[in-house]
């Protein structure tokens, strides 16, 4: 079941990401079990999970914060309509068995966050009508994403409303330790951001 501790509020070391972060995934995106809009009213983003735990058996089951970008040739966010340029949008994802659903495969689902210049929806003061980020469907479309951080095991939970409850936190905590300015480089581009930072940058807005 779901931790009753009290959740922090931030995720991973201030100082930016530690290794094996940042980890770069991407896939086009796919169907899932049309479960997050429907019953959660939490869309996710799923791109195939095939081969992950060769590629990378870093990445055990669990709930992870990053930035991701979508192909601006068959995707265009209402921030870069008219230009082809990627845009870079703050993401928490779940990795694993969805043990609520007792899933038989691995699954990796990603929900896109509002730029952190917006306000957040998920914050503390809406439960019960916490409205999750809805962009227009992008299925089909690639995605590629720069995994930061950890931000705890995946749980069983007694109801949905519990379940639900626990992402809109984990929103909250990836959106915190995004607003770090050791993480904030990935998501904003400026004339200082360099070296590795730049480069993982460059791979995630490259779509050729
Ligand atoms: C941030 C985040 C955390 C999640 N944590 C859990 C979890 O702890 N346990 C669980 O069973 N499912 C968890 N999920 C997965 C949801 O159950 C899942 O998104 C839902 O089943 C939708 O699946 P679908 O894309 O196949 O429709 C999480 C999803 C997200 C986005
Ligand atoms: N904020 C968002 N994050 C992720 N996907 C979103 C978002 N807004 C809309 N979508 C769309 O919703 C789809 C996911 O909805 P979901 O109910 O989880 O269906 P599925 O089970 O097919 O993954 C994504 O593939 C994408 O096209
Ligand atoms: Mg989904």
């Amino acid at each position: 079941m779901g931790s009753d501790k009290p959740r922090d509020p931030v995720a991973g070391p201030d100082a930016g990401p530690e290794p094996p972060y940042p980890v770069r995934l991407s896939g086009p995106v796919i169907k899932g079990f049309g479960r997050g809009s429907k019953d959660l009213g939490i869309p996710t983003a799923n791109i195939p999970a095939d081969n992950l735990s060769e590629k990378h058996p870093e990445l055990t089951s669990g709930v992870y914060y990053g930035v991701v970008a979508l192909d601006p040739k068959t995707y265009q966010h209402e921030s870069s309509k008219g230009t082809s340029t990627a845009v870079v949008l703050p993401a928490v994802l779940s990795i694993g068995y969805n043990p609520f659903y007792k899933n038989t495969v691995r699954s990796v689902e990603i929900h896109i966050m509002p730029a952190l210049t917006e306000p957040s929806p998920t914050a503390a003061g809406h439960e019960g009508q916490t409205k999750f980020n809805r962009l227009p469907d992008f299925y089909k479309t690639r995605l590629n994403l720069l995994i930061l951080g950890y931000i705890r095991p995946e749980f069983d939970y007694v109801s949905l409303e519990a379940l639900v409850e626990d992402i809109r936190v984990d929103c909250e905590v990836a959106r915190e330790s995004l607003l770090r300015e050791a993480y904030k480089c990935y998501l904003v581009d400026s004339d200082k951001t360099h070296g590795k930072v730049s480069e993982d940058r460059g791979w995630l807005v490259s779509f050729d």
